[in-house]
């Protein structure tokens, strides 16, 4: 069982490292057990080329619970997973990529969420309704990563989520889902919002009104 999830991470891993969204070790993925303990990436991995050794299983508290390499690790980003699997019960998979679109997007706008255009893809992400006025919720990226899952905990205590993702500036998105099959498309969709921002940036499209 245990097994079967880190198929679907390193699967996933090597679909986003082909899409350029894991590259030089960029990224980290975790998926869920029924007993609350997650498996997620070692930190410093090759994202493409993941293999059962390069996880880490830890339990909600943040300890190591199982090892396949003992000097390894755990994601240097495993407070955001540990903020997720906490602030989102339901939550069985939570993804983080790096894109290029991401990090341009994140430079759009100087306050702390990015709208989201009217489109179609929307519905991806749970949002069903005419002329949708979403945001995703933007983070600092501060050197010290606890503070960002810090900052996030507390966002999400008083505001729940549009869609479920968030972005920190100048880094990347994060997505939870209730399924790693769920996340994966969810960081799909995600990615295709942002390519669409900034293509529609570069035609000088007015994204309030849709098009
Ligand atoms: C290319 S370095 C990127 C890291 O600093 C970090 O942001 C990241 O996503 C991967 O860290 P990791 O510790 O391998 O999970
Ligand atoms: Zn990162």
């Amino acid at each position: 069982m245990s097994g079967d999830l880190r198929s679907d991470l390193i699967a996933a891993a090597k679909h986003f490292y082909d899409r350029g969204w894991m590259v030089g070790t960029a990224g980290n993925l975790s998926a869920r057990l029924a007993d609350g303990s997650f498996w997620i990436t070692a930190s410093g991995r090759a994202k493409g080329q993941l293999t059962e050794a390069d996880f880490i299983r830890m339990n909600s508290d943040g300890a190591i619970v199982e090892q396949p390499v003992p000097d390894s690790r755990p994601s240097a980003e495993t407070s955001i997973h540990l903020a997720v699997y906490n602030c989102f019960p339901d939550a069985k998979a939570c993804y983080h990529v790096h894109s290029i679109e991401a990090n341009l997007v994140s430079r759009l706008t100087a306050g702390d969420a990015v709208p989201l255009p009217a489109i179609e893809m929307l519905k991806g992400l749970g949002v069903w309704e005419e002329n949708p006025q979403v945001s995703i919720p933007l983070f600092t990226n501060y050197l010290e990563v606890p503070k960002i899952a810090k900052e996030i905990c507390e966002f999400f205590a008083i505001c729940a989520p549009s869609v479920p993702a968030l972005l920190i500036r100048d880094h990347g998105i994060t997505v939870w889902a209730d399924s790693p099959a769920a996340a994966y498309n969810y960081v799909e969709i995600v990615e295709y919002i942002f390519r669409y921002t900034i293509a529609a940036r570069q035609l000088n499209l007015d994204l309030r009104f849709g098009i």
